[in-house]
C-alpha cells in the first residue's frame, strides 16, 4: 500500500494545486519566521482555504507563544497541527483540548534512547514524525537520520518519516522503515523556498503514488 505523502513548506497557490492534483494526501504551511518557507497568516489561511477538501493541510510551529499559537489556529483552522520544536507533552495537550486539529509531534531521531522518550507523548500526540536531530534550523534543512534506527522497532503510535528525502531516495526510505508517511520539503525545492513542480512530481512517483 502506498504512504501518505505530504508536501510541506508550499507558500503558493499554483504549488498547492500541482502537488495536490498530483496526488499528495497532506500539504504543509510553515508558519515560522526564521525559515524560508514562511507564511504570514493571511497567506496562510488563503492558502488553507484553497487546499480545503482536497488535501489535509497541516500548520507547522516551532515553539511559538500561546497568543502566537492561538492566533494562528483561529486564521488557519489546519486540519493538523505540527509541532516542529522542543514543544512538552502538557503543551500539545492543552492545545489538543482547545482545537479538534490532530496533533503531530516532530522529534529528532539521534539513537535508541530517542524513541524511549517519545513514549511522553503517546495518548497526547496523534502522529509522531521523525525527522533528523535539529541543525542550524529545526527542519527542512535536508538532512537525513539513520534509517536503521527504526528497524524492528515496535511502534506505539502513528508515525511517519522526515528529514533529507528526495525523488531518489524516498523509496529506499520507505522499503528500509515501512513508513506509513513521507514528508518532503526541501528536497522538492530548485532553491530554499522555491517549490519544483517537476520535482514534487517525481518525489509522489517515487513514493508509490
Ligand atoms: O521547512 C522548514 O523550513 C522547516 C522549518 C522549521 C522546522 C521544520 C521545517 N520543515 C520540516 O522539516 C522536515 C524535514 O524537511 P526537509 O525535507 O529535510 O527539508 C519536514 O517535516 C518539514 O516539514
Amino acid at each position: 500500500m502506498s504512504p501518505f505523502v505530504k508536501i510541506c513548506g508550499l507558500s503558493t497557490p499554483e504549488t498547492i494545486d500541482a502537488a495536490i492534483d498530483l496526488g499528495a494526501t497532506h500539504i504543509g504551511l510553515v508558519h515560522y519566521a526564521p525559515s524560508p518557507r514562511h507564511v504570514d497568516l493571511k497567506t496562510a489561511a488563503a492558502l488553507r482555504q484553497r487546499a480545503a477538501g482536497r488535501a489535509k493541510v497541516a500548520l507547522l510551529l516551532v515553539n511559538a507563544s500561546q497568543k502566537e499559537t492561538s492566533d494562528a489556529l483561529a486564521a488557519i483552522r489546519p486540519d493538523i497541527i505540527q509541532f516542529h520544536g522542543t514543544e512538552t507533552p502538557e503543551w500539545l495537550a492543552t492545545v489538543k483540548r482547545l482545537v479538534p486539529a490532530e496533533i503531530w509531534k516532530a522529534v529528532g531521531l539521534k539513537d535508541a534512547g530517542t524513541l524511549d522518550r517519545i513514549e511522553q507523548y503517546r495518548g497526547i500526540a496523534d502522529r509522531i514524525l521523525f525527522d533528523a536531530p535539529a541543525q542550524a534550523l529545526p527542519g527542512g534543512t535536508g538532512t537525513r537520520f539513520d534509517w536503521s534506527l527504526l528497524k524492528n522497532h515496535r511502534h506505539s503510535m502513528d508515525w511517519g518519516v522526515a528529514g533529507g528525502l528526495t525523488p531518489d531516495n524516498v523509496a529506499q526510505a520507505i522499503a528500509e522503515t515501512g513508513a506509513p508517511l513521507v514528508d518532503v520539503s526541501s528536497g522538492v525545492e530548485s532553491a530554499p523556498g522555491v517549490k519544483d513542480v517537476d520535482k514534487i512530481a517525481a518525489f509522489l512517483k517515487a513514493a508509490g503514488l
